[in-house]
């Protein structure tokens, strides 16, 4: 719980990086809440799971690609009409695969060096995220 007595949803989000200072965002699919907001790729967290186990799990099913390891990179919360989120941010560098729309979503490389993402809206808990990787010498 929270202070305005709100049940906390837990989060796990995964930024995956590339080489080339790119970073991924996905398009939210119809159906959920914010459908059509772009987000970075992730999910709830299940009980008794881990943050990994969670961004594993999400990443396998929404991207299908298998991820070995991450680092944090931020834990922050926001406060939706539809809910009260805690949301774990980690940074992917390494993964097998190649990132697809497994849900049907559309997917997006960003240039990390640029002000703002070339898609739009974004969810709005994307955005402290995206400004601390930003501070991030990279
Ligand atoms: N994945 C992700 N979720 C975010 C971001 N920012 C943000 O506020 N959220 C919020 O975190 C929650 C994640 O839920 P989700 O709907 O993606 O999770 P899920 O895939 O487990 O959903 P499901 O219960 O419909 O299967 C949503 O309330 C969403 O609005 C973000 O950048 N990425």
């Amino acid at each position: 719980m929270n202070e305005s007595n709100r049940p906390i949803t837990e989060v796990a989000a995964g930024i995956l990086l590339d080489a080339e200072g790119r970073y991924l965002l996905g398009q939210r699919p119809e159906g959920k809440p914010y459908a059509g907001y772009w987000e970075v790729p992730g999910g709830k967290i299940e009980s008794g799971e881990s943050v990994f186990a969670a961004l594993k799990r999400e990443l396998r099913e929404e991207l299908g690609i298998d991820i070995e390891s991450s680092e944090e990179l931020v834990v922050l919360e926001h406060d939706y009409p539809h809910a009260y989120v805690r949301l774990h941010v980690s940074i992917i560098r390494k993964w097998s695969g190649v990132p697809e729309g497994c849900e049907g979503q559309l997917l997006s490389w960003q240039i990390l060096g640029d002000a703002i993402p070339t898609v739009e809206p974004l969810l709005p808990a994307a955005w402290p995220m995206l400004e601390k990787l930003r501070l991030l010498k990279v």
